[in-house]
């Protein structure tokens, strides 16, 4: 099968290599199509490659009726809407870490630049000018560098800032005291952090959090002649309010790579002499651009050939040691929910996964989703998947809980589904046995030893002489062949359960026919 690719923004020709090399990709690198161009094209798109100049809006995403991955080649995912993207079970990869150097060297580049003023004197210097009088600096040594966001570039910035003997001060809602000890640098809060800071470098997604989380009020907080760098995100510096803050000579310079609006030109900012700017140049280097094509092409290759993404975005991301020990169980998972989802038709309320035995001890979560997906899949056929599968049951209002527990009953991992619905709970629990594969081991309170595969028939029925010899004739009759069988039941005379599996789909007409017979009294068709 052949998939499309459009690549949208520039990406590096080697980075796209893992592209090339695999086979049933067709590649479109088409880089100068407006956001109109872009939505009257996309429908024939199996994949979207980005930077950050593509808008993937929900317009976009509504005309994608193919698309199945956006890949960012980069960090930031501001660009994609991606709620849009997940309700349309559109997964969005990115490359989290292929440019985190060089955005943090940029970073350092644009405070040391900042501090001595290097473009502004270049500037003059071409104009003609020796003037030497006007570009006095500070120096970095001894001050305090207030770092906003110590993720992986954030991190590597105070790393390398205690090499220009800086002292760090950072605030993360995940940095604890004890780790920013270990990187020998301070840990406050935010407000403490624009307290103390004659720089302040902001390194946080922009996110409804953080969008201009540096406003007015966080200036008044600053100290006077604080001087501010922002590499990450345009949108998290307030730019009205920066711009009155250098005005008023609360900042005494700020260094700019990216802007809430991008291209940023013609802006009231740029003709202030102590702002200093980039157009957006923090992942622009060689290496980087390589390195993050590299990883976006080889998830995309991933995806089309059926493994599991390394860097999903809006998918929980698993590491390779966890997902080599639940990937087994994706199939047994799924097969689980369809055959739930066949086994009672009211409305599902509550959904509970009981993960017991070795299992317990990893992140199960994309167990969960394809358990959720399976028990979706009547009624919303292929528009839910492992994106939208979690979101679309809270949609319908279905509570989603995982349970754990480290001891079971004679099996290694047990997985037991509960659906609650208003007619009741319903449950089926399944394993792996060694050797022998997936097995679905019980139906509600019956033990059974049933292979999740091809066509199944569930029957209830009281138990009475006669009972199963009549299902038998009539499978005979309807020319059903039945390859397995098994019975079981609640007491003698009481509740009772077959459970069949025969060689092809068992029409509607024959289900009726089964359950006009004597004794029984309900009747499942299961095809997984
Ligand atoms: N200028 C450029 O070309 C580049 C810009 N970037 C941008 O840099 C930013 C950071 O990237 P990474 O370090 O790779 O991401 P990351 O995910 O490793 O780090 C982000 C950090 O921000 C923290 N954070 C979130 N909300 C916060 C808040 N309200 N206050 C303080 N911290 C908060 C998170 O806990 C996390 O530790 C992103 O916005 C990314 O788009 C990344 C690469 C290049
Ligand atoms: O990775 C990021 O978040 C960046 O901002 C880099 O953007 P770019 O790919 O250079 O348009």
């Amino acid at each position: 099968m052949a998939f499309n690719i459009l690549i949208s923004d520039p990406l590096s020709e080697e980075g796209i290599y893992p592209l090339r090399q695999a086979e049933g990709l067709n590649i479109v690198i088409d880089t100068e199509s407006t956001t109109a161009e872009l939505a009257s094209k996309i429908g024939a798109y199996d994949a979207l490659l980005v930077r950050s100049q593509t808008q993937v809006t929900r317009e976009i995403i509504e005309k994608a009726t193919n698309l199945k991955i956006i890949g960012r080649a980069g960090v930031g995912v501001d660009n994609i809407d991606l709620d849009a993207a997940t309700e349309h079970g559109i997964i969005v990869v990115n490359a989290p870490d292929g440019n985190t150097n060089s955005a943090a060297e940029h970073t350092m580049a644009m405070l040391m630049a900042l501090a001595r003023k290097i473009p502004q004197a270049f500037t003059s210097l071409k104009n003609g000018q020796w003037d030497r009088k006007s570009f006095i600096g500070v120096e970095l040594k001894n001050k305090t560098l207030g770092v906003v966001g110590l993720g992986r570039i954030g991190a590597e910035v105070a790393h390398r800032a205690k090499g220009q003997r800086m002292n760090v001060i950072a605030y993360d809602p995940f940095l604890t005291e004890e780790k920013a000890k270990k990187m020998g640098i301070d840990f406050g809060t935010v407000e403490d952090v624009l307290k103390a800071a004659d720089f302040i470098t902001v390194h946080t997604p922009l996110l409804k959090e953080t969008r201009h989380m540096i406003n007015k009020e966080a200036f008044d907080l600053m100290k006077a002649g604080v001087r501010i760098i922002n590499c990450a995100r345009g949108g998290i510096i307030d730019e009205e309010a920066l711009y009155d803050a250098i005005i008023s000579k609360k900042v005494a310079g700020a260094a700019l790579d990216v802007f809430e609006e991008e291209p940023f030109v013609g802006h009231k900012l740029l003709t202030l002499p102590e702002v200093i700017a980039t157009p957006h140049l923090g992942a622009s280097t060689y290496e980087a651009q390589q390195s993050v094509a590299v990883d976006v092409s080889i998830d995309v290759v991933n995806f089309f050939s059926g493994k599991a993404v390394r860097n999903p975005v809006n998918l929980p991301s698993v590491s390779n040691e966890v997902l080599a020990k639940i990937a087994p169980f994706f199939d047994l998972a799924e097969k689980m929910g369809v055959f739930l989802s066949r086994l009672q038709n009211a409305v599902i309320e509550e959904i509970n996964i009981h993960y017991a035995g070795d299992l317990a001890n990893f992140d199960v979560r994309p167990l969960t989703r394809n358990t959720v997906k399976g028990l979706l899949k009547r009624n919303l056929g292929s528009h839910v998947n492992d994106v939208n599968a979690k979101l679309l049951a809270d949609r319908f209002g279905i509570k989603v809980n995982e349970h754990k527990t480290t001891t079971t009953k004679g099996f290694l991992n047990l997985i037991t589904v509960e659906i609650v619905t208003e007619k009741g709970a319903r449950r089926v629990a399944g394993t792996l046995l060694n050797g022998l594969g997936p097995r679905i081991v019980k139906v509600d309170d019956y033990v059974v030893d049933v292979v999740p595969e091809g066509h199944l028939l569930f029957i209830r029925h009281w138990d009475q002489p006669g009972a199963i010899g009549r299902v038998g004739t009539l499978l005979a009759q309807e020319n059903v062949n039945i390859a397995t069988m098994q019975v079981g039941r609640s007491a003698s005379g009481g509740d009772a359960i077959m459970m069949l599996s025969v060689d092809n789909h068992v029409e509607t007409s024959e289900v009726n026919r089964l359950k006009e017979l004597t004794d029984i009294y309900d009747v499942k068709v299961i095809d997984l």
